[in-house]
């Protein structure tokens, strides 16, 4: 059996099996969510973190291209109770190491009460604790990862939908997930996928119907070029965001974000409406929230678990965002008329909504 082995921040060491060799280190967290580890594991949102499956049997529908969000995997490691043979095969042939075999209620309660941490992770023939406690030893928090952006975002724009005739969307790819551009699209936009530096003259030049930021991995307050775009467009042009993409929002428009002790990740994230006093089932990955909504932003969602931020408009702004993720890959579909609540802010709507059952 090949070693595998979990070094935890203060330098406990889990032993598992190895189903995918290497090493590698990140900050651990866990989901709760049963289905949907394609989408998951191709999550840009995900790039520097360990990611513990809660759920026991991981792989049982086989490995499906068409349900990824990205072209690759983006956890450095995965850990679970048990991987299929067709998802350990994946994550070898990506590089990236995976382990089975571990008690995940006993990891996940370590997060659930020391929060997200550091860890080290070594798969292999020949791999000792040490190589585990090694890494541990380099890795950096997420707010260490200061252009974690770059990682994650297209290098050059590209135009999607360029024939619909729809509205034009300027999305800011902090590491969108694919089913976002894949939303827009679906209600007739033309989609600009732009880098995450892209500059304030590239967005004048398309002269946008909606600014829209993406989610994304890491620490909200080190898009620095994303923040100052939402400054510099809000006053004139519509502006949505999706996760970090809210998170941004609240930062460029005098709100404040904070790290959450261990963060939503999951599938069954209940979230209240406020004014329709509805709520509604949501998808969520994410470890900082919106701590204060700032003079600019009001609060119209919230966690039911918990009362965080879920959702912002703009009061003098056209401005609307959710924490959670509304495209909902994986996920239930309560929550896809947020891309109809975006593109109804544009002037140039010209399109029919899309139900949110199709
Ligand atoms: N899915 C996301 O966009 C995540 C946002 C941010 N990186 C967080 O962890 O809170």
């Amino acid at each position: 059996m090949t070693a595998a082995y979990v070094a935890l921040e203060g330098g406990h060491v889990i032993e598992g099996r190895g189903r995918s060799p290497g090493t590698a280190r990140g900050e651990l967290v866990f989901t709760t969510a049963y289905t949907g580890y394609e989408e998951s594991l191709t999550d840009p949102s995900y790039e520097e973190q360990v990611l513990t499956f809660s759920y026991p049997l991981i792989g049982n529908y086989g490995v499906r291209e068409e349900r990824f969000e990205d072209d690759r995997v983006h956890p450095r490691a995965v850990l679970a109770k048990e991987l299929t043979r067709d998802v350990a095969e994946w994550l070898e042939s990506e590089g990236v190491p995976s382990i089975d075999h571990l008690d995940t209620r006993e990891i996940v309660i370590d997060i659930r009460d020391g929060g997200a941490m550091k860890c080290g992770i070594a798969v292999g023939d020949d791999v000792t604790e040490e190589d585990a406690l090694a890494e541990l030893d380099r890795c950096k928090t997420m707010s260490e990862h200061t252009d974690i952006g770059a990682q994650v975002s297209v290098e050059k724009p590209t135009i999607h939908g360029a024939d619909n005739g729809g509205p034009d969307v300027a999305l800011v790819d902090c590491g969108a997930k694919g089913s976002i551009v894949d939303s827009l699209l679906e209600r007739e936009a033309t989609v600009h996928v732009l880098p995450y530096d892209t500059s304030v003259e590239a967005i004048d030049d398309i002269d946008p119907d909606v600014l829209f930021i993406s989610n994304g991995p890491g620490d909200p307050t080190n898009y620095e070029n994303a923040i100052s775009l939402v400054r510099e467009f809000v006053e004139d042009t519509p502006v949505a965001g999706i996760c970090l993409g809210q998170q941004i929002v609240a930062e460029a428009l005098e709100g404040t974000t904070e790290k959450m002790t261990f963060g939503h990740r999951g599938i069954n994230q209940p979230v209240l409406d406020l004014e329709s006093g509805r709520v509604v089932m949501t998808t969520q990955n994410h470890g900082y929230t919106v701590a204060d909504p700032g003079d600019h932003l009001e609060i119209t969602q919230v966690n039911v678990n918990d009362d965080t931020p879920e959702g912002l408009d703009g009061l003098e702004y056209d401005v609307i965002t959710r924490q959670y993720h509304p495209e909902a890959n994986p996920g239930p579909e309560d929550t896809l008329d947020f891309f109809d609540d975006v593109l109804g802010m544009t002037d140039s709507q010209t399109t029919a909504a899309v139900p949110a059952d199709d």
